[in-house]
């Protein structure tokens, strides 16, 4: 029997794999749907505004061949949607992570105090990442605000909390960011994030792919899955042991699961190949990681997370 188990500050993972913040998690729905699916460890819901937000205008996502597009622009129920399904979630084989991502420090810091003061025992998604918002910059790029909003929130907040990350491209930022976080006591850091503001053109009707920001939206699937690796690895080399890593991006195949393990990653999230496959997509990618440990000759995740070997 293969072991695909994981820990993150106390809590127990029986699968390796959840849902990307944002795709198939809006509704309480889609959330059941994804506790209810085979495969997945756990859960996460759409990073969620003080207020319910519509969010961007217009065809916001697209499918494309090598992943996809979007600018949703944040559209939620607002927070005390997520935290009512969150206070009423009682599935102990799966914890339920619940994302925020404030438009403004002040949101987040009110989004934390309110989550601070309710009943929720889960864990805690900070998103600053969202490359979406017209007009908003990504805090993940903005080192020195990053450090204080992670300054102010741990003041007060208590409970499991972990970051959601652009991609970075220079290994510079790697140890930049990497040095901040190591300052704060963090369950987790969740790398990548789309990758910001692509363009794609469609070669029909030479126009832009999705409406928002004159077609300018976050990349993710197999194109993003070397940015993926590489921040997985660089952050895993740098943090703290007692950070863990979810990584995200590029998960199409059990193979890519493997990679991001290998990379250094204690979970894996999904998100364009479970907006194209729908939860069923987990199943798949479960018993495709199985056959490739099995390939190997591995039992259990530790025997090979964290061990990319270099060239030498
Ligand atoms: O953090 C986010 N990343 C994305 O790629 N899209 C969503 C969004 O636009 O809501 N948010």
């Amino acid at each position: 029997m293969t072991n695909l188990t994981a820990s993150i500050a106390g809590f127990h993972f029986q699968d390796l794999l959840l849902n990307a913040a944002g795709v198939h998690c809006e509704t309480t729905e889609e959330l059941e749907a994804l506790r209810k699916a085979t495969g997945t460890g756990a859960l996460i819901t759409k990073s969620a505004t003080p207020k319910p937000r519509p969010g961007n205008s217009g065809l916001r996502y697209q499918d494309l061949p090598l992943g996809s597009i979007n600018s949703m622009g944040l559209p939620n129920q607002g927070l005390s949607y997520y935290l009512d399904y969150a206070n009423h979630y009682h599935d102990q084989q799966k914890p339920l992570f619940l994302s925020i991502a404030g438009l403004t420090q002040a949101d987040n810091l009110a989004m934390l105090a309110d989550i601070q003061a309710s009943e929720f025992t889960g864990l805690v998604e900070l998103n600053l990442s969202c490359p979406n918002v017209p007009g908003k910059p990504q805090t993940g790029y903005d080192f020195e605000a990053t450090r204080q909003i992670l300054t102010k929130a741990f003041t007060f907040f208590t409970k499991p909390l972990g970051v959601k990350l652009p991609p970075y491209f220079d290994l510079a930022h790697f140890d930049q960011i990497a040095a901040i976080l190591n300052a704060f006591p963090l369950a987790y850091v969740n790398s990548i994030n789309s990758v910001g503001n692509g363009l794609m053109i469609d070669s029909k009707t030479d126009t832009v792919m999705i409406a928002p920001k004159g077609g300018f939206g976050g990349l993710g699937g197999a194109m993003v899955k070397a940015t993926a690796l590489a921040n997985v690895h660089g952050l895993r080399q740098r943090l703290n042991p007692t950070i863990k890593v979810i990584g995200t991006g590029g998960v199409q195949s059990g193979r890519d699961v493997y990679d991001l393990i290998l990379a250094g990653a204690d979970l894996v999230a999904v998100g364009t190949s479970l907006h194209q496959e729908g939860p069923a997509v987990f199943q798949r990618l479960r018993s495709e990681l199985i056959a490739e440990m099995d390939r190997k000759n591995y039992t259990e995740v530790d025997q090979f997370r964290n061990r990319l070997q270099t060239l030498n």
